[in-house]
């Protein structure tokens, strides 16, 4: 594979900082802003006493262009500009011809969960390094194919799990007191105090499919409640408080009250919810989305409530969802008899936004100043400790095809050098390789770097110093 343009080394200039190899597109051989070096050197602290830990960086920062969508939060926006990196930020997310000439030119993308990053958008991403997600879900963005291009992905994982739970708790309170329509009725001038089909929550059984974070999150705060929890899961896990797992997704509609999806958008949960398993949960039992639009079929639900067998719906998330604020919606649902409607805010509340804006900021600098993919979705997880920081110490950060061979290869690249530490990892068709080798002249790592990526197995080498 092609060694990508964001490789592309800087001519030696005869010393360590103007001669190594950068890493994104690097262009000009300015040294690093000081206050960021400073914080970065305070943040890894001494390596071994007397030795300080060396502040890897691809080598002009300013070089580096960050394309930020979807309004990420300004916590994000602040640590990418404190690298020093370029950063161009859009409240929205952007049409797809817009995007494909955006994103020719960026190092970085970071986005949520509106913007599509399919292979075409892909492909025409010619410097694109490393996706950022500032959510949980990656559905979105074709990994395998970020993956096959060297372009690793990190999301949030856990960051929005507390505001998505809180926000079901809130809706298992608000369906069973019918609180949505009363409070439309009351918007209308209607005074309509009832107390059919009302009921508490306590006792109640909270049927979770999906225990994952949010899961098991939801489950604490449903037993506080007083509910009884039961959940399905595809893979056998630890039930917190007394809450348990049953053996199928039919027990579990059956059982339930409250059936809450909390599943990731994959080829086994599309449609998951249809007219079958609505008729297997009980008559009048509530049904809450938050997950992804596609797991429940929007028809079968409509159906199902009109016809009053299930007694009510809280919806956050829909197969299309419009683009940006103010754009027109439509779904079957609306209009539906004690049905919540929601515009996919499960996570946003100010505390998630903020914790996801710096958890992912930060798996983004790592990866681009120190080749460190711990975290990645779609790529090999692979870190070293610190670096030495001595002048002619470089770390070579290799993404490859994983077939049999490449390590003698680059063993043999390296095999005159003194390789300090070296560790690779494999993932589906891709690997990834960092070494940190020390005492290498200008001309050897400008060596160095040819010799890796005209490798017949490289997709990306970079190195950092
Ligand atoms: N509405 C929102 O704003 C919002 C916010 C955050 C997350 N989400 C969505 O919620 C999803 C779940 O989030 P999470 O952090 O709990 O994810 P998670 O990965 O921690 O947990 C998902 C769980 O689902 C299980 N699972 C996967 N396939 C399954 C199947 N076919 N049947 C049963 N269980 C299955 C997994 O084993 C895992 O335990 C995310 O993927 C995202 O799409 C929505
Ligand atoms: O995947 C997620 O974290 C949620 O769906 C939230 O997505 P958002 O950041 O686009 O609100």
């Amino acid at each position: 594979m092609p060694t990508s343009v964001m490789n592309t080394p800087t001519a030696p200039q005869g010393t360590s900082v103007a001669a190594a190899p950068a890493a994104p597109n690097t262009t000009s051989n300015a040294p690093n802003t000081p206050g960021a070096e400073t914080r970065g050197r305070e943040r890894q602290g001494s390596f071994g006493g007397s030795t300080r830990a060396k502040i890897l960086k691809p080598f002009n920062t300013a070089n580096i262009k960050i394309l930020l969508l979807e309004n990420v939060n300004e916590t994000a926006v602040r640590a990418l500009q404190d690298q020093g990196y370029q950063v161009e930020t859009h409240a929205k997310a952007l049409a797809e011809d817009v995007l494909i000439e955006k994103i020719k030119d960026v190092h970085c993308v970071g986005i949520r969960s509106k913007t599509k990053l399919t292979k075409k958008v892909l492909d025409a991403a010619e410097k694109l390094g490393v996706i950022g997600c500032f959510c949980i879900g990656t559905n979105q963005v074709d990994l395998e194919h970020a993956a096959s291009k060297g372009i690793a992905v990190f999301n949030s994982p856990f960051s929005n799990s507390r505001s998505v739970a809180e926000l079901v708790i809130a809706e298992i309170v608000l369906l069973s007191r019918q609180l949505g329509d009363r409070n439309n009725e009351m918007h209308q001038g209607i005074w309509s105090k009832v107390s059919a089909n009302c009921y508490e929550i306590r006792g109640k059984t909270l049927g979770i499919i999906g225990y994952g974070h949010i899961g098991s999150q939801l489950s604490v705060l449903a037993e506080s409640m007083g509910m009884r929890v039961l959940f399905h899961d595809v893979v056998p896990l630890m039930p917190l408080g007394t809450s348990k797992q049953v053996g199928s997704l039919d027990e579990l509609l059956e059982n339930s009250d409250f059936v809450t999806l909390h599943v990731p958008e994959t080829e086994e949960t599309k449609n998951m919810i249809g007219e079958h398993e609505l008729y297997k949960m009980k008559q009048g039992s509530f049904l809450i989305n938050a997950s992804r639009g596609t797991i429940v079929q929007i028809s079968a639900l409509a159906k199902a409530l009109r016809s009053g067998h299930i007694g009510g719906a809280a919806v956050d998330v829909f197969p299309k969802e419009p683009a940006a604020n103010g754009k027109f919606f439509e779904s079957e649902l609306i209009g539906c008899p004690n049905t919540l409607l929601t515009p996919h805010i499960g996570g946003s509340t100010e505390e998630a936004q903020s914790m996801i804006g710096v958890e992912v900021s930060q798996a983004l600098i790592k990866f681009i100043n120190n080749g460190t993919s711990i975290g990645a979705v779609n790529f090999p997880e692979v870190d070293l400790r610190a670096i030495r920081d001595e002048e002619n110490s470089i770390r070579l950060c290799y993404t490859h095809a994983n077939v049999p061979g490449v390590l003698l290869r680059i063993t043999n690249i390296l095999a005159d050098h003194n390789v300090d530490k070296q560790f690779s990892d494999s993932k589906g068709k891709i690997a990834y390789l960092m070494a940190d080798i020390s005492d290498v002249t200008p001309e050897q790592i400008q060596d160095i770097y040819r010799r890796v990526s005209e490798t017949p197995t490289n997709i990306v080498t970079r190195v950092l110093y």
